[in-house]
């Protein structure tokens, strides 16, 4: 199903509906968006093994004839890097924790960081019902593992409640949506049944490009970089589309290129697959590199290039 313009709903439901905003918070790389995507049953979430591959604040929506949840899916929240990018990133995160029915706060099973204790500082400022997530609990070879953990956790703070999962896991998946119903308030559809996000199909295309610019290319680069669709014309069942990709120095255009331009074909190519699964059409994707020196500091920049 592709999205459809966000509108406010003004069908009725019926008796006992429930509907509310969840969000979804945690440091990088805790397995926000890939708890997510479990949990409406549909990629639109990008994900990578690396840190900071979320940086927009993303509603997905899951409707059912019993309720409908809005996940807000967030960057996550980070520290030791001040850029304009990284500000406006924090910003996204720690400004959805208000104004939801229940927030689920994502941590990994054994790695408490710095990074987690900054979570906890926004979130012990708020008073909405608070679901600990202990993810990637899947890592563990005996489940009586995770109890050292829960402890420490619990001594740090006293979430509503405590749930040991791996997002990988149908059954954990299907017991927090259990628990996530039971926060949501008794009212009618929040947005039309057919919405399933906020953001455009353009936006969730140049997610598709840039997770795979995350997952192939090393160091810092991928951080380095955006994208922004510049074409974007169905015909048919022909979808054409032209994207260009910013990158902060000319040294890292001929990266993202490659040798005889091998990267960028096999960027374009998988980005195509993906696309194509998602709009349900052919694809013809035209992948551009240009060099915006600065682009992730600047605030005029970061604006122009949708970061606002
Ligand atoms: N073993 C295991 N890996 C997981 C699980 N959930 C997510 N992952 C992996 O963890 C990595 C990070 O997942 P993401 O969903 O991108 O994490 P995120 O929290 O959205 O990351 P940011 O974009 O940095 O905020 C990916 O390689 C996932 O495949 C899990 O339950 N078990």
């Amino acid at each position: 199903m592709n999205p459809k313009q966000f509108k406010i709903s003004n069908k009725t439901t019926k008796l006992n509906f429930k509907s509310g905003f969840i969000a979804v918070v945690g440091r990088p790389n805790v397995g926000k968006s890939t708890l997510v995507n479990e949990l409406i049953g549909q990629k639109l979430s990008i994900t990578s093994h690396r840190p900071q591959t979320t940086r927009h604040r993303i509603h997905v929506i899951d409707t059912t004839d019993d309720y409908q949840m809005v996940f807000v899916d967030t960057p996550g929240i980070h520290m030791g890097n001040c850029k304009a990018i990284n500000s406006y990133m924090n910003k996204a995160a720690s400004s959805t924790i208000a104004n939801v029915d229940v927030i689920l706060w994502l941590t990994e099973v054994g790695k408490w960081t710095k990074e987690d204790s900054r979570v906890l500082e926004h979130i012990t400022r708020i008073k909405t019902p608070v679901i600990l997530c202990i993810n990637k609990i899947d890592k563990l070879k005996y489940a009586k593992e995770v109890l050292p953990f829960l402890d420490k956790v619990s001594q740090k703070y006293q979430p509503t409640d405590l749930f040991p999962l791996s997002a990988f896991k149908k059954n954990d998946i299907h017991a927090l949506r259990k628990l996530v119903l039971h926060y949501l308030p008794e009212q009618a559809l929040i947005f039309d049944a057919d919405y399933i996000t906020n953001r455009s199909e353009k936006f969730i295309v140049s997610e598709f490009i840039r997770e795979k610019l995350m997952r192939h290319l090393k160091d810092e680069l991928p951080y380095d970089l955006t994208v922004e669709i510049e074409q974007f014309e169905q015909n048919g069942n022909l979808q054409r589309i032209s994207a260009r990709i910013f990158v902060d120095k000319a040294s890292q255009k001929n990266i993202v290129i490659g040798n005889k331009g091998v990267m960028l074909k096999l960027i374009g190519t998988e980005a195509r697959k993906s696309i194509e699964g998602f709009l349900d059409r052919k694809v013809f994707l035209k992948l551009w590199v240009k060099v915006k020196q600065g682009w992730s500091n600047d605030k005029r920049a970061l604006a122009s290039l949708g970061y606002n």
